[in-house]
């Protein structure tokens, strides 16, 4: 998979997916990222890419010139059509359901904005998806698009080991994450939970999907909303909260 990213701040980009899972997933070729700074397409002396935006008030727009051709050389740069995601407070919420549909496209890119924003003919004429890591307030895109790369990287065949695999699948059971335990066994911070220890496979798998459906229902119930409950995973979050309410 190819994703092209961009953004005033490249480097910024390019560490970000320099690190880690998607780091590995590049240098195997799984994956490539690309930047494109509109900086590098500004005609002026001053490489301007903002300008006042229309209407007065205060802030700066990022302007249609210089990210319409890099835009362009991006489109150039590889044969697969591009999927163009603008990173925006005004999009929908990232969710890992559209994580893995993008995960299967050829190619995406990110647009990142800073400033206000960019102007809103381009995003009109260019962009496909609008999207958003969340509801605050942020300095510019790239940290959305740094999520998309880390969610969307990781997910490439091969990226992951047969553990991290394991762990990716946990993670999408659409439940929050069972506690987690490392040596010592016993810590002036407490002790590791007996079941653990017990070698007793299944009532370890017990133990942690109880936990994990305890801990939805505590801390994020409207997930557990979104997810149909089979017969034993019910069993065991009525024993949950009936220990719960203690
Ligand atoms: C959400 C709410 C607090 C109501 C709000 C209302 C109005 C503006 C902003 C705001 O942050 N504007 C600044 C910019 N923000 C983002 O790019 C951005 C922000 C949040 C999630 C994102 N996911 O991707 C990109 C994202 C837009 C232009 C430069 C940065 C935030």
């Amino acid at each position: 998979m190819r994703i092209d990213v961009v953004t005033l701040f490249p480097d910024f980009m390019r560490q970000c997916a320099a690190v880690g899972v998607v780091g590995r997933a590049q240098q195997r070729e799984l994956l490539q990222v690309e930047t494109w700074n509109p900086r590098d397409y500004a005609t002026d002396n001053y490489r301007t890419v903002d300008g006042r935006t229309s209407g007065g008030g205060p802030g700066m727009v990022m302007l249609i010139e210089p990210l319409r051709k890099a835009l362009s050389a991006m489109r150039e740069a590889a044969p697969e059509p591009v999927h163009l995601i603008y990173l925006s407070p005004q999009g929908a919420r990232l969710t890992q359901g559209r994580v893995e549909a993008l995960a299967r496209l050829p190619r995406i890119a990110l647009l990142c904005g800073r400033y206000e924003g960019v102007d809103e003919r381009l995003l009109a004429h260019e962009v496909d998806e609008e999207l958003s890591i969340g509801d605050y307030v942020l300095s510019g895109g790239e940290l959305g698009a740094a999520v998309i790369i880390d969610a969307v990287g990781r997910l490439q065949q091969g990226a992951l080991n047969d553990a991290q695999s394991a762990e990716q699948d946990s993670f999408s059971n659409g439940l929050l994450d069972c506690p987690h335990y490392a040596k010592p066994v016993h810590d002036a911070l407490g002790d590791v939970p007996e079941v653990l220890l017990s070698g007793d496979h299944a009532a370890i798998n017990r133990w942690r999907l109880k936990q994990a459906l305890g801990r939805t229902w505590l801390r994020r119930p409207d997930l557990l909303a979104q997810r149909a409950l089979d017969a034993q995973s019910r069993a065991l979050l009525d024993e949950f909260r009936r220990e719960h309410a203690k």
